[in-house]
């Protein structure tokens, strides 16, 4: 189906049953997300957006039902899938003996990066993680290690970027930025997905809300979403 920039749909999600045993941890899920689109997750803790979010990545097996990037089914080990999806699930995936900036480094060099290390400078201003950038990832507060993950996804060229939570442990003013950017890469052509608990980030970002539940999963748009947001 064709979206309203006249771009084919980058995921395509279909009677989506996810979970960790058989047992399904929500209702099956529906959706699709194209190019510049923004779409955010919400629902109560223990709702299952992370699983969610897992098993659009290729992490976790579905239940039941099909998921589709870029009219293929998802496979995390595929290059091409690898390439396009830039993904910030958990912040603590890293090389204890790697410093920030040569994750930051390795990602935009191994994603073909061409000025790398202008791109990682860019990026280490941009989530203001400054000298400690240098540091190891043990040697980092919980926040400064969610920068560098979010960091990690920005220094790299995505068509889809996932987000797990990306407001977790965030000051103030850096959730109001990372919004901020989220809004211009959708706007640049980047679709979005993310699973958010913030009114505010979910009202900066998405043009689409999908209100995860046991009975049943809804897509909202973000004006209806908004109190229900509010309520979580
Ligand atoms: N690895 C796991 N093995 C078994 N059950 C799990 C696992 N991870 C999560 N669960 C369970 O699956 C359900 C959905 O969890 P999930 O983490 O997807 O929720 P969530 O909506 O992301 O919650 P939160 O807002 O707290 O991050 C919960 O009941 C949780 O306890």
């Amino acid at each position: 189906m064709r979206n309203g920039m006249g771009s084919l749909d980058l995921l395509v999600v279909e009677e989506l049953s996810v979970g960790h045993g058989s047992a399904p941890v929500c209702a099956p899920v529906d959706l699709r997300l194209g190019p510049g689109r923004a779409l955010a997750v919400v629902g109560p803790n223990g709702s299952g957006k992370s699983t969610l979010l897992r098993t659009l990545v290729g992490l976790l097996e579905p239940l039941a039902g099909t998921v589709a990037f870029d009219g293929a089914p998802v496979d995390e080990r595929a290059a091409a899938f690898r390439r396009d999806v830039a993904a910030v699930l958990d912040d603590d995936a890293f090389f204890i003996s790697l410093t920030g900036r040569e994750h930051l480094l390795l990602t935009a060099r191994g994603h073909g990066v061409a000025a790398a290390e202008e791109a990682v400078d860019d990026e280490v201003e941009a989530f203001g993680l400054g000298d400690r950038a240098d540091a190891l990832p043990s040697a980092l507060s919980s926040g400064q290690r969610r920068r560098l993950a979010l960091a990690a996804a920005f220094v790299r060229p995505a068509r889809l970027l996932v987000l797990d939570e990306p407001e977790r442990r965030l000051d103030a003013g850096m959730r109001a930025r990372l919004a901020a950017r989220l809004g211009s890469l959708r706007d640049a052509g980047t679709a979005v997905l993310l699973a958010s608990h913030d009114a505010d980030v979910v009202a900066t970002v998405a043009d689409e809300v999908l209100v995860v539940d046991d009975d049943a999963c809804r897509l909202l748009d973000p004006v209806e979403a908004a109190g229900r947001i509010a309520e979580l």
